[in-house]
């Protein structure tokens, strides 16, 4: 079934005692505030990830997601953390191909389709990262582009396996920018996504995929933005570094 998720991608901010004030708050808040039917996923550096599955109640309003895992069980990759790991103390989400990751650290298509492999193997739902540049949304076929992304790393998933992989739509221009996409811009791609799956999977599976927006997505534009039918939720990075604002977009998709 198609779910309405509120994701914050806490990247490479906060210190220990940072991270667990901002836990709490945000723990506290949502407890407090949340009564809708939205899963709120909360993912912070890796080096925090076993203490906040300690902290927050399994089965709960809350989920835990790393931000990336290798696409090998165990090796000598020194600095990596594996999927295995990441199962094995409880996490339930793994975000896959950020544009920070394909950036700075020149993960491919092809990689993150090992990525996704190996995550459903060992039970992690991938929120998986597309998106395009600014350059290509001017000047090229961006919606192809976007597209490829989902068929070169997802398209040889089985549809029962396809069900537990979460979409993230980020257009690159539009993160940690303040220039949100339109919520028409969003709604086109979403829908064009969408579309793209069913021509894969079929209707029922398209439309119980859960596709989530990102790129400067706020306490102020999220409620027009999870209006747009195809827009399920966000995947949120600066505002959900704000346990208030982080709180005020989760209220805007319950
Ligand atoms: O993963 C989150 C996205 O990169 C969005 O980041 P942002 O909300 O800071 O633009």
């Amino acid at each position: 079934m198609r779910k309405k998720i509120v994701a914050g991608n806490w990247k490479m901010n906060k210190t220990s005692e940072e991270a667990q004030a901002l836990l709490s708050e945000v723990v506290n808040m949502v407890n407090d505030e949340i009564t809708g039917d939205v899963e709120v996923v909360l993912c912070p550096p890796s080096i925090y990830l076993s203490a906040f599955r300690q902290y927050v109640p399994v089965g709960g309003k809350i989920s835990i997601g790393a931000q990336n895992c290798h696409e090998k069980a165990s090796g000598a990759y020194t600095g990596e953390i594996s999927a295995p790991m990441i199962q094995s103390i409880g996490v339930d989400y793994v975000i896959l191909g950020h544009s920070e990751r394909r950036q700075y650290f020149g993960e491919t298509n092809a990689q993150l389709a090992e990525k996704v492999n190996i995550a459903l193997d060992n039970g992690l739902k991938p929120i998986f990262c597309c998106g395009e540049s600014r350059d290509l949304r001017e000047n090229g076929d961006y919606i192809g582009f976007v597209k490829d992304q989902i068929t070169e790393s997802l398209f040889h998933l089985s549809a029962e396996s396809f069900a537990n992989v979460v979409i993230a739509y980020e257009p690159i221009w539009a993160i940690g920018t303040g220039l949100t996409a339109s919520s028409a811009q969003a709604q086109d791609m979403h829908f064009e996504l969408r579309q793209h799956i069913a021509s894969q999977y079929g209707d029922v599976v398209a439309q119980d995929t859960t596709i989530l927006y990102g790129g400067s997505a706020n306490e102020k534009n999220a409620a027009e933005l999870f209006a747009q039918p195809d827009v399920d939720g966000g995947l949120i990075g600066g505002a959900s570094l704000k346990s208030r604002e982080f709180t005020n977009v989760i209220k805007a998709r319950q």
